[in-house]
């Protein structure tokens, strides 16, 4: 039975996974404008999104804060069951499980929601394991009960193939955790269909970048972002909508997981309504992919555009 003091507010669909687990379909990440801050301050901006409704933490190693998550999960009144937690082993690819048993007793967790291998260029270089060894040693974690789903980021079509072609696979991945947004739709739609055909779910970060993070040169991709945001608010009966939260409504619209971030109550609040905003329509979504083509497509992980060099 629940204890929690305040209820999410979420307005996203939860996701099932093919492993049969429900993850709330919208994320708050502990990365990219938290990097680096491990202290007070962020695990108070972390309580704040528990607060505020968000029930689904997205962390990593690599964001070298798990401490500071662990504690805002501690003290944050909302009981573990009800939280899904999400860590990724980066630095830590070169022993595998060292690193796993590090970020859970950083978080102070005995299990996490979800595992992700957190990208794959690193495999073939010395002293790492391959792709498919790294795969097992998940399955391992997995079946020890201390994650309860496991899965990818940042992977290609071509680094999946290689997990999906272990001859005595156990456990396929259930999500690859990828930057996708409609400057990404063009060169990601393979990738798209690829994880649609074999059942892996999409968690999308870096969901409202093209509303902020590229400077200039985006065009016509304004305009029409604009012109979409005024029809998606007049379908909702209301004067405004921002920019950000369409984008937020289109990586639901599109099957996936949102992962987003704020420091600000009232952003994470705007976040945590768009779920609730009207379907784009299908020649809105085409008007953004096409305004999009020219400008900058990726803000992060560009081996995600090279489909030759093998990992
Ligand atoms: N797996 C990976 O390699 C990887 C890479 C990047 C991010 N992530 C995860 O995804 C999370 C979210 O990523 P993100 O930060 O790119 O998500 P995002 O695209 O939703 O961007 C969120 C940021 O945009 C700002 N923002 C939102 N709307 C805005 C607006 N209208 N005007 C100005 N600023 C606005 C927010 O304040 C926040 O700082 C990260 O914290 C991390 O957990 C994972
Ligand atoms: O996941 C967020 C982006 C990211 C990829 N690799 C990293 C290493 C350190 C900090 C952030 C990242």
């Amino acid at each position: 039975m629940s204890t929690t003091a305040y209820a999410s507010s979420s307005t996203f669909a939860p996701v099932t996974l093919a492993d049969g687990a429900t993850v709330p379909g919208v994320g708050f990440g502990v990365g990219t404008a938290h990097f680096g801050n491990d202290g007070p301050e962020l695990v108070e901006t972390i309580k704040t999104a528990l607060k505020v409704g968000f029930r689904h933490l997205d962390g990593a190693e690599s964001y070298k804060n798990e401490e500071s998550l662990g504690k805002a999960i501690a003290e944050g009144g909302v009981p573990r069951e009800e939280l899904y937690v999400t860590t990724k082993c980066g630095a830590g690819l070169k022993d595998i499980p060292s690193s796993f048993d590090g970020s859970l007793k950083k978080l102070g967790l005995a299990h996490v929601d979800l595992y992700l291998i957190h990208w794959p260029q690193d495999f073939p270089k010395p002293g790492y394991p391959t792709i498919e060894q790294a795969w097992k040693q998940l399955e391992a974690i997995r079946d020890s009960g201390r994650a309860k789903s496991i899965g990818v980021s940042n992977f290609r079509v071509r680094d999946l193939e290689k997990i999906l072609a272990i001859p005595d696979l156990k456990h396929r991945p259930a999500v690859n955790q990828i930057e996708f947004h409609p400057f990404m739709y063009t060169a990601g739609e393979e990738l798209y269909q690829f994880c649609k055909k074999h059942d892996i779910v999409i968690e999308a970060y870096g969901p409202t970048s093209p509303a902020f993070r590229f400077d200039g040169n985006r065009g016509e991709f304004d305009g029409v972002l604009a012109k979409v945001t005024k029809a998606v608010a007049a379908r909702a009966g209301r004067d405004k909508v921002e920019p950000s939260q369409v984008l937020l409504r289109l990586a639901a619209q599109r099957g996936t997981i949102v992962i987003t971030t704020s420091g600000k109550d009232w952003r994470m609040k705007e976040q945590l309504a768009a779920g609730a905003l009207p379907e784009l329509t299908q020649d809105e979504i085409d008007e953004l992919v096409k305004a999009a083509k020219p400008a900058p497509q990726r803000a992060f992980m560009k081996h995600m555009d090279d489909i030759e060099t093998e990992f």
